[in-house]
């Protein structure tokens, strides 16, 4: 059983040695925040999708209109298959299309207010048509959409992260959500 105390860290008493799990959003919703506390909680390994891409040349032309290299996919999900068969990781990234469906036991959307977001992708240096185009994303909810098509509606949540407050209370969330996934899978 998990316990959860509002706005504190909940506790990961469980086995999740095989759970995999997936944190996708606009960039700057705050996967890798919520990715890195959870790790720290949890003992799960936070896989850094964009890191590993940029540490194994998974890139195959650079986009001078959204300033960013184009990812080679293929290339990166040959590196990332070996590391998901063992189970126990939080994949970090803004997109899911392209990860096999059989990857991931559970699916987090990480949302933003607009404002917010606007200024912490300012602060992160994001202008023109890469700053628009990143908030529309979050306006329209591309990603959102994108893993409602991508997975079963079973296994995605939609988590709020505006404020730090709400980071700890998603942590209890989570740590309900695994709860449940562990009893439906434990026979
Ligand atoms: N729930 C939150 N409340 C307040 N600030 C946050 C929250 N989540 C993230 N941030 C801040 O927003 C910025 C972007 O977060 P980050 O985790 O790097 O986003 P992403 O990995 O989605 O691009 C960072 O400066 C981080 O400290």
């Amino acid at each position: 059983m998990s316990t959860c105390v509002k706005h504190a860290y909940c506790e990961f008493f469980f086995d999740l040695i095989t759970f995999l799990s997936v944190f996708i959003g606009t960039p700057g919703v705050g996967k890798s925040t919520l990715s890195k506390e959870l790790a720290e909680k949890s003992g799960l390994e936070w896989l850094e999708v964009g890191k590993l891409a940029t540490e194994n040349c998974c890139f195959e032309e650079y986009d001078s209109l959204y300033q960013c290299p184009v990812l080679d996919e293929d290339k990166l999900l040959d590196l990332m298959e070996d590391k998901m068969t063992g189970g126990g990781k939080i994949v970090d990234y803004h997109s899911c299309e392209f990860f096999p469906e059989r990857w991931f036991d559970i699916v987090f959307i990480l949302r933003t207010d607009n404002t917010t977001l606007y200024d912490r992708l300012v602060s992160r240096g994001y202008s023109g048509k890469k700053l628009e185009d990143n908030i529309q994303c979050e306006i329209f909810q591309t990603i959102l959409e994108e893993a409602q098509r991508s997975y079963k509606p079973e296994i995605v949540h939609e988590l709020q992260s505006n404020t730090p407050q709400e980071m700890f209370a998603n942590l209890c969330k989570i740590s309900e959500f695994v709860e449940g996934w562990r009893q439906s899978t434990s026979g």
